[in-house]
């Protein structure tokens, strides 16, 4: 069984016990009411190349990454560092994320928000429109196309913009087939967990340029950002050199000054 089969039938698992405990009849009275997500896509459109900050304090790859006892003080960082969406990891068994998380940050920030997680349910959708996300991401390759297609419609529904992760040129063709209007590569392969920083590189132009393309993983610094921008990136997408460094909010201003770079201003 891959890494990515493991982790989504942890999520399963979870899932089920969730929606036994809060019907999700119950879950859309709760957000009746809520305000409207920003629209990230407009967001990830604005000048330059976007730094998209991430709370991870696990991962599969490297095992505990950061002991972050407050979320919602480092995503402030990272919102003050000038980063244009935050992504909060909800996974819990090997990302140590929660949905508590998220919805302190949101109570923190004004920033947008991300639900980094893998969505294998509408349930889920509601849980991230109810618990303040803004954007939610699709994973490709863990979801059937027909699945992924309703997701994606179902996000959109509620006002969430689907992230939609692709790793592989197939994938991508599913991206574009399901109308996904912001396309992640991610340079992390979910089965074998190596980054190879290339992948963006090869499949950002199989992506139509009306399309938001979005880099993630494996950005360690500025030099990263500009190569991933130099292969088309609109955004990146970084999470472990901002929480392994010790300097978040510096991290993160450096690579928004580098995604400022007049150079990379006017490319949209
Ligand atoms: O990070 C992992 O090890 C991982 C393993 C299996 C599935 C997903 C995984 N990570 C999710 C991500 O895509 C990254 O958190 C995100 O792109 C940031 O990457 P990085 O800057 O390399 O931490």
């Amino acid at each position: 069984m891959s890494v990515l089969e493991e982790i989504l039938d942890g999520v399963r698992a979870d899932l089920a016990e969730r929606q036994s405990a809060t019907p999700l009849e119950r879950l859309k009275e709760q957000a009746a009411g809520l305000p409207g997500p920003i629209d990230v896509a407009a967001t990830l459109r604005g000048p330059g190349v976007g730094v998209i900050a991430e709370v991870k304090r696990a991962s599969p790859s490297k095992g505990a990454l950061a002991a972050i006892a407050d979320p919602a003080a480092l995503a402030h960082d990272y919102a003050q560092a000038g980063a244009c969406l935050i992504s909060v990891l909800t996974e819990e068994r090997r990302f140590a994320g929660s949905l508590a998380d998220l919805a302190a940050v949101r109570a923190t920030v004004d920033t947008p928000l991300l639900r980094k997680d893998f969505v294998v349910s509408a349930y889920q959708l509601w849980e991230a429109r109810l618990h303040g996300a803004d954007a939610v991401l699709l994973i490709v390759a863990a979801l059937a196309q027909e699945a992924l297609v309703s997701l994606v419609e179902r996000a959109e529904s509620l006002g969430l913009t689907p992230l939609v992760e692709v790793h592989t040129e197939e994938e991508v063709e599913r991206a574009v087939a399901a109308g996904a209007t912001v396309i992640g590569v991610n340079s992390r392969d979910l089965h074998t967990l190596q980054v190879d920083r290339d992948t963006f590189r090869r499949l950002a132009p199989l992506i139509p340029d009306d399309r938001v393309k979005v880099a993630e993983s494996g950005v360690r610094g500025p030099h990263d950002l500009l190569a991933y921008a130099g292969a088309g990136a609109d955004a990146v997408l970084v999470g472990e050199s901002l929480v392994v460094g010790g300097r978040p909010r510096e991290a993160v201003a450096d690579l928004v000054t580098a995604g400022a770079h007049p150079a990379l201003r006017d490319r949209h």
